[in-house]
C-alpha cells in the first residue's frame, strides 16, 4: 500500500468526508494543513499538483486527486475490503452518485461556497435572504431522498452519508433544522452523530465553519 497523504483544514466540509472516509475504511494517513484562510493553497507547490487549488487533495504515492467526491470514490475502489459505501451494483451506484453529485452541486456550492466566498475572501459582511431560503429548499430536498430510511441510499451507510453531513452539519448555525419541519433530517443528523470518531472528524470542524460565519456575517438582507 503507498503512503496516503490527506491536504486540507478542519474547518472545509469536503475535507471532512475524505476524513470519515478514510476513517471508515480504517486507513492511516498523514494530514498536512493548508490554510485557505491565509492562501497556503495558491502557492506554487501546491498549485502544480492542483491548478484549481482546492482541499481536499489526496496524494497516494506522489500521484494527486482532488475534489473530495473523486477521492472519496477513489478510496473505497482501492482500498475497501468491500463495497458497501460505495456499491459496484449498476443502480445502487448511480444512487450514491446522484446524492454525490447533489451534494457537491446543490448542498457545498450551492449553500456554502456562494455564501462563504464573498464573505472570507471579499470581506463581504450581509448575506442575501434568497440563499438561506435556497438552504431550506435543500433540506428539503434530503428530507425526501430520504424517505423511510436510516441512512441516504438505503438502510445502510454510503460515501453519499459523508459527503451530506460534512457541509450539513455546517449549516446548523446560518439555518437551523427543526425537528418537527424535518423528522428525518433530524433524525439522520442525530444518526451520523453516533459514528465512531465523529467530533474528531466531523463535528469540530464543522462547529469552527459555524463559528467563523457567526463571526464575519452582520446581516441577512
Ligand atoms: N467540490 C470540491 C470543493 C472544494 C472546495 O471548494 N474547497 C474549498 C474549501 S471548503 C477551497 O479549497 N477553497 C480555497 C480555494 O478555492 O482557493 C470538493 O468537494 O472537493
Amino acid at each position: 500500500m503507498g503512503k496516503l497523504v490527506l491536504y486540507g483544514v478542519e474547518a472545509s466540509p469536503p475535507v471532512r468526508a475524505c476524513k470519515m472516509t478514510l476513517h471508515a475504511l480504517g486507513l492511516q494517513y498523514e494530514y498536512k494543513l493548508v490554510n485557505i484562510l491565509a492562501g497556503d493553497q495558491l502557492n506554487k507547490e501546491y498549485t502544480l499538483k492542483n491548478p484549481q487549488h482546492t482541499v481536499p487533495m489526496l496524494e497516494d504515492d506522489g500521484k494527486c486527486i482532488w475534489d473530495s467526491h473523486a477521492i472519496m470514490a477513489y478510496l473505497v475502489r482501492k482500498y475497501g475490503k468491500e463495497d458497501s459505501l460505495y456499491p459496484k451494483d449498476y443502480y445502487k451506484r448511480a444512487v450514491v452518485d446522484q446524492r454525490l453529485h447533489f451534494e457537491s452541486g446543490v448542498v457545498f456550492q450551492g449553500c456554502i461556497r456562494n455564501i462563504a466566498a464573498p464573505i472570507f475572501y471579499r470581506n463581504g459582511t450581509e448575506v442575501p435572504r434568497y440563499m438561506i431560503d435556497g438552504i431550506f429548499d435543500m433540506y428539503d430536498f434530503l428530507e425526501a431522498f430520504l424517505g423511510n430510511q436510516d441512512y441516504l441510499c438505503g438502510s445502510t451507510l454510503t460515501l453519499a452519508d459523508f459527503s451530506c453531513i460534512s457541509s450539513v452539519a455546517s449549516l446548523l448555525g446560518l439555518a437551523p433544522i427543526e425537528s418537527k419541519r424535518y423528522p428525518k433530517l433530524s433524525a439522520w443528523i442525530a444518526r451520523m452523530e453516533q459514528l465512531p470518531d465523529y467530533q474528531s472528524n466531523n463535528g469540530n470542524g464543522a462547529q469552527m465553519l459555524i463559528d467563523l460565519f457567526t463571526a464575519k456575517i452582520k446581516k441577512i438582507v
